[in-house]
């Protein structure tokens, strides 16, 4: 639905955006994140079509972005970061502007209008002006623009920037509701927001991908790549049991556990391997092997948040290159 393949961007001797190539599948709602600076808009720019790539290309349903522009743009819903309106039109004007644009006859407008403000929650307010709406209020506006065509493929960037808490989880609300109908890239800085609304996410820092999964596979990944990866094991018996049936095990390292079992008897305890070792299956045996009942063993799974800041940390810093060979221009 959404296909980068190999974008690229060089603004002077910069380097913004690495041979980035990305796939989107229908229906899937794609979180894009990035620290500051990682070259989140720039990639959103081109996977658009309003910034042309230095090398690469991107195609929306199969549509190439700068050849078949009218083309792609027809598949495509964009709420840019800055949220362009009209402030001293009233709502619903804006929105009869925004559907002249893409050439929607007026009837088609006033059914598509009337559809996109009650989605967007705006009905009641289709008659105020939008330069005195909240924040959050034309924050929908903008959403309700860039739904108005019914686009298969929604770029949203940092749509919950600059809005209060409440607002937030009113857009991302909004958000979800789109799921399975549009494909929605959203990028953010922000990542218990992607966190929460993506069924999928692509982390890049220095312009490079350095992340690509549900959030639960980073999370997995997160600890995988973790050498101490605790196993937390709930079994049935006196921590020295517990000590004793673990102590030695290979490729552990430490076993730590509760002091004192809970009322009906079940004990927590953490085992931490050493090297990058799946210990589960051997800390199961063991255990068993003493009669000792288990009823969960599980990796501890990391914090996303310690995930983002070890993939954008650790990235390689971008190289300047020659401007003279870099044969794109800041835009
Ligand atoms: N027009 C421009 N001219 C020169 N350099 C630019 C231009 N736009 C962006 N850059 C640089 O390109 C890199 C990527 O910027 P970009 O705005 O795409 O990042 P971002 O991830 O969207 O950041 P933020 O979250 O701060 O908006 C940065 O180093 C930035 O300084």
């Amino acid at each position: 639905m959404v296909k980068a393949e190999n974008l690229t961007k060089w603004y002077g001797p910069t380097l913004a955006v690495d041979a980035l190539s990305l796939e989107l599948e229908p229906g899937q709602i794609v979180g894009f994140l990035g620290p500051n600076g990682a070259g989140k808009s720039t990639t959103i720019r081109m996977l658009t079509g309003y910034l042309p790539p230095t090398s690469g290309r991107a195609t929306l349903d199969g549509h190439d972005v700068l050849t078949h522009a009218a083309d792609a743009r027809r598949k495509l819903g964009y709420l840019p970061e800055s949220n362009p309106l009209y402030p001293e039109m009233r709502v619903e004007e804006y929105l009869h502007f925004a559907g002249k644009l893409h050439n929607m006859p007026r009837n088609q407008r006033r059914d598509r209008i009337g559809h996109v403000a009650e989605r967007c929650g705006l009905s009641h307010l289709r008659r105020r002006t939008i330069g005195r709406l909240s924040k959050g209020n034309k924050q929908r506006v903008g959403l309700a623009a860039a739904l108005l065509h019914d686009p298969p493929v929604l770029v949203l960037d940092e749509p919950t920037s600059g809005l209060d808490p409440n607002q937030i989880s009113q857009v991302r609300q909004l958000i979800r509701d789109l799921a399975g109908e549009h494909t929605v890239l959203l990028s953010s800085h922000i990542l218990p927001e992607v966190q929460r609304v993506a069924d999928r996410v692509v982390i890049i820092a220095q312009g490079k991908i350095v992340a690509d999964g549900t959030v639960d596979e980073l999370r997995e990944r997160s600890h995988a790549e973790d050498d101490r990866a605790p196993v937390h094991v709930e079994v049935r018996g006196t921590a020295d049991a517990i000590k004793q049936a673990l102590s030695g095990l290979e490729h552990v390292d430490t076993v730590e556990v509760a002091t004192d079992p809970g009322q009906d008897g079940w004990c927590n305890a953490w085992v931490v391997p050493h090297g990058r070792k799946d210990v589960r299956v051997a800390v199961a045996e063991a255990l068993a092997a003493q009669q000792l009942l288990v009823r969960e063993i599980r990796r501890e799974a990391g914090t996303l948040e310690e995930f983002f800041v070890r993939v954008t940390d650790t990235s390689r810093p971008a190289e300047p290159r020659n401007a003279d060979a870099a044969g794109g221009s800041a835009a």
